[in-house]
């Protein structure tokens, strides 16, 4: 496998905006690379094109080397995990009805479900007593945490994290950065990370994307961004997420 993620001069419009300009962009096998940028700049939607939720209108994504066309698009989902900051649980299904759905709809045998959901749960330090809970009576971190076994599940080559720990209070999200990171160094999955956080984005990964306005403005580590700055708005976009993280403690 070459790439696990491949975009090829991709452009999606929506009605009233562009809202990804012609991007290019891998993701090799094993790499974590974090997407950021302002609000409305493309992050989530570089992301549904990765996981054929949206089409792009000029240009190809790839995964695992593939294509997404009309006809492989199910076959190839099997092969993306894909989380979303509020986590995108079904609220009227179980914990565990929630990771299990994809596994029972392919009729994977019993068996293989049950062992799967323990080693998942103990994966992403989940208590067993939490999948028979409801998502409403669960907590925002082990919300994710099942919505994270529930990607996992299937034990996709690529994992989608579209702010994933957005939601959660500050010493949660420090918690499940750690446990995130450590999980991903472990099973060595192909992720696309998308944060509003440099500090996040910094601590996942070397290879740092900043898009403005659709566009890729540049990519590197978090040094690059200080040290080499593509443009005034990558040190304007620094400093800003600088100033969110001091400003407070100064003031
Ligand atoms: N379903 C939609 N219909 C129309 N326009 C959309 C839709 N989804 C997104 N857009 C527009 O496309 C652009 C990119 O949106 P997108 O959600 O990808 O950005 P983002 O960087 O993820 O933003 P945020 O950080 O606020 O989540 C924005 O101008 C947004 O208003």
């Amino acid at each position: 496998m070459s790439s696990a993620i491949a975009f090829e001069h991709v452009t999606h419009r929506y009605p009233h905006a562009v809202a990804v300009d012609d991007v290019s962009l891998r993701v090799e096998p094993g790499e974590t690379v974090a997407l950021i940028g302002p609000s409305g700049c493309g992050k989530s939607t570089l992301l549904k094109l990765a996981a054929g939720l949206v089409r792009p209108q000029q240009g190809s994504v790839f995964v695992t080397d593939r294509a997404l066309a009309p006809d492989n698009l199910l076959e190839i989902r099997h092969r993306i995990g894909y989380v979303i900051q509020s986590g995108g649980l079904f609220p009227h299904l179980s914990a565990v009805d929630n990771v299990t759905l994809a596994a029972r709809f392919l009729k994977r045998e019993r068996q293989w479900i049950a062992t799967r959901v323990s080693e998942l749960a103990e994966l992403v330090q989940l208590p067993l007593d939490a999948l028979d809970r409801f998502p409403n009576n669960l907590s925002g971190g082990q919300r994710q945490r099942v919505s994270l076994m529930r990607a996992l599940m299937l034990d996709p080559a690529v994992l989608l994290l579209d702010e994933p720990l957005g939601a959660l209070d500050p010493m949660v999200r420090h918690g499940l950065q750690e446990d995130l990171r450590r999980l991903f160094q472990r099973l060595r999955k192909s992720v696309l990370l998308v944060t509003h956080d440099m500090a996040e984005a910094a601590f996942f990964s070397q290879h740092i994307v900043l898009m403005r306005e659709g566009k890729i403005v540049q990519r590197g580590s978090y040094r690059d961004l200080i040290d080499a700055p593509a443009e005034q708005f990558v040190s304007d976009f620094v400093k800003a997420q600088r100033g969110l993280h001091t400003e407070a403690l100064d003031a």
